[in-house]
C-alpha cells in the first residue's frame, strides 16, 4: 500500500453564468487534470496566482468537494468511495475561514472536534490542554469564541486542525492574519510534524518565505493545470531567479576586469574610481569571485549578497507558463489532462459543482469531522464565519515574517 495522497487527473467543474443571473449555465474548470503526490514526512507546497485552483484542490482532498473527474487516493483509500476512512486520516486548517463554533468556548470546541475523531477521553483532555498552550490560548480556554479576536479564532482553528494528530494535514493559508510569533510557532510545529511524526503536509501560503522554509517540493499550478514542480531551489534556478553577488573593487585593474569577465559578471565604474562587479548565479559565488579578485591583486571594498526570491520564480512561471520542471529524484508524474480524461469519473464524481456533503442525511453531514471542519456552502460546518476571502498567494510582498 502506498502511504501518500495520490491525486491523478483531478478535475473540478463549476456551473457558472457568464451572462448574468438569467443567462445560460456553462461549466468552468477550476481544476483541470492535476496530478499530485503528497507523501508522508514532507511538506509539499501548492502555489499559483489567485484563482489557480488551490483551494478547490484542497477542499477535494479534504472530502469537502466531490471531484468532477479523476481520483484522490489517501493511503490507497478512495476519497469519494471511502470518504469516512479518509477523513480519519486528514485534517484541514484554512486561514481564511472560521472553522470553529462561536457559541462554544475554545476548550469546548477542541473537545467537540476531538470526539468527532474518536480521540480517547483521557488523551483528548491532555491534548486539548497542550494544544491550547501551543496556540497561546490557555488563558482564554474557557471564554466563548464569539469574544475572541480574529487572530485568537485563527489560533483555535489551528489547534482544531491538530486535534486528531492527522496523518495528512492540509494547510490553506494557515498563517493568514496571525501575529508573527504565532506564525513562527506554527511553522515550527508543521516542520516538526513532517520531520518527526512523519505527517504528510500540503501547504498553500501567501508567504513565500514560509513555503521556502518548509517545503521540500512545490507544485505550481495555473488555471487549474500543472505548470511546474521541483524544490524551491530548482524552481528558482530554472526560472533564472539567481542569487546576486555585488562586489566593490576599490582598485580595479586589467587583471580584476579579466576575472569579472571570466565569471560572466557585469562591471560598472563607481564615482570614487572603484568598480562594482555584479554576478547573478544559481550557486553561491561570493567566495570564488572574491578569492579570484583578490588573487588578481584587487582590494575588496564591499560585498553584498541578495538571495534569489521564490516569489520572482513563481511569478515568472505563472506569467510565462514555463512548464516541465521536474525534480530528478522526487518527481511525481507531471500534470496530464489526458490522464484525467482517461480516469473519467472513477470516483463516481458529480459534475454539477455540488459540495460533497450535500445530498446526505443531515446527521451524517453534521457528524463527520472534515465536513464539520469546513464552511463551504451546503455542508454542516460552522456557518457563522465569513467565507474565505480571495487573496493573493503570490504577488504580495509577504515573505518577511
Ligand atoms: N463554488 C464555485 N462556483 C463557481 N466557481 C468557483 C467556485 N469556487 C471556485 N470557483 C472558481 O474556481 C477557480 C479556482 O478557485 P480557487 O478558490 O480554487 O483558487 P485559488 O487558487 O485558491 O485562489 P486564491 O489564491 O484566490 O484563493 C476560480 O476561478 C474561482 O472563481
Amino acid at each position: 500500500m502506498t502511504t501518500a495522497i495520490e491525486v491523478r487527473g483531478l478535475r473540478k467543474d463549476f456551473p457558472v453564468r457568464d451572462k448574468g443571473i438569467l443567462g445560460p449555465r456553462t461549466l468552468k474548470s477550476a481544476v483541470d487534470g492535476l496530478d499530485l503526490d503528497i507523501p508522508r514526512g514532507r511538506v509539499t507546497g501548492l502555489l499559483g496566482l489567485n484563482g489557480a485552483g488551490k483551494t478547490t484542490t484542497i477542499k477535494i482532498l479534504a472530502t469537502l468537494l466531490r471531484p468532477s473527474a479523476g481520483t484522490v487516493r489517501v493511503d490507497g483509500l478512495d476519497a469519494v468511495a471511502d470518504a469516512r476512512a479518509v477523513r480519519r486520516r486528514i485534517n484541514l486548517i484554512a486561514g481564511g475561514e472560521r472553522m470553529v463554533y462561536s457559541r462554544m468556548t475554545g476548550r469546548e470546541n477542541l473537545w467537540y472536534f476531538g470526539q468527532l475523531y474518536d480521540v480517547p477521553r483521557a488523551e483528548l483532555r491532555r491534548r486539548t490542554g497542550e494544544l491550547l498552550e501551543l496556540v497561546g490560548l490557555s488563558d482564554a480556554a474557557d471564554t466563548m469564541v464569539e469574544r475572541y479576536s480574529r487572530g485568537m479564532t485563527q489560533r483555535l482553528t489551528i489547534a482544531r486542525g491538530l486535534v486528531n494528530r492527522p496523518d495528512y494535514l492540509l494547510l490553506d493559508e494557515p498563517t493568514l492574519g496571525l501575529d508573527a510569533p504565532i506564525a513562527r510557532d506554527l511553522r515550527r510545529v508543521v516542520a516538526d510534524l513532517a520531520a518527526h511524526d512523519g505527517t504528510g503536509v500540503l501547504l498553500t501560503s501567501h508567504y513565500l518565505a514560509e513555503v521556502e522554509e518548509l517545503c521540500g517540493h512545490v507544485y505550481v499550478i495555473s488555471a487549474g493545470r500543472h505548470l511546474a514542480q521541483g524544490s524551491p531551489a530548482e524552481l528558482k534556478a530554472a526560472t533564472g531567479s539567481h542569487r546576486t553577488v555585488r562586489l566593490t573593487v576599490t582598485d580595479p585593474s586589467e587583471r580584476t576586469r579579466a576575472v569579472a569577465d571570466a565569471f560572466g559578471a557585469t562591471r560598472e565604474p563607481l564615482p570614487d574610481g572603484g568598480e562594482l562587479i555584479t554576478l547573478r548565479h544559481p550557486d553561491d559565488m561570493a567566495g570564488p569571485l572574491t578569492a579570484a579578485v583578490v588573487g588578481a591583486g584587487g582590494s575588496v571594498g564591499g560585498l553584498e549578497i541578495a538571495e534569489a526570491s521564490l516569489e520572482d520564480a513563481i511569478l515568472t512561471l505563472a506569467e510565462s507558463g514555463v512548464a516541465g520542471l521536474v525534480s530528478p529524484e522526487d518527481a511525481g508524474p507531471t500534470g496530464s489532462r489526458a490522464a484525467g480524461e482517461q480516469n473519467g469519473s472513477a470516483s463516481g464524481a458529480a459534475s454539477d459543482g455540488q459540495e460533497a456533503g450535500s445530498g446526505r442525511c443531515p446527521a451524517e453531514a453534521a457528524g463527520t469531522p472534515a465536513e464539520a471542519a469546513g464552511t463551504p456552502a451546503g455542508t454542516a460546518g460552522p456557518s457563522d464565519g465569513p467565507a474565505g476571502s480571495r487573496r493573493a498567494t503570490v504577488g504580495a510582498k509577504g515573505g518577511s515574517r
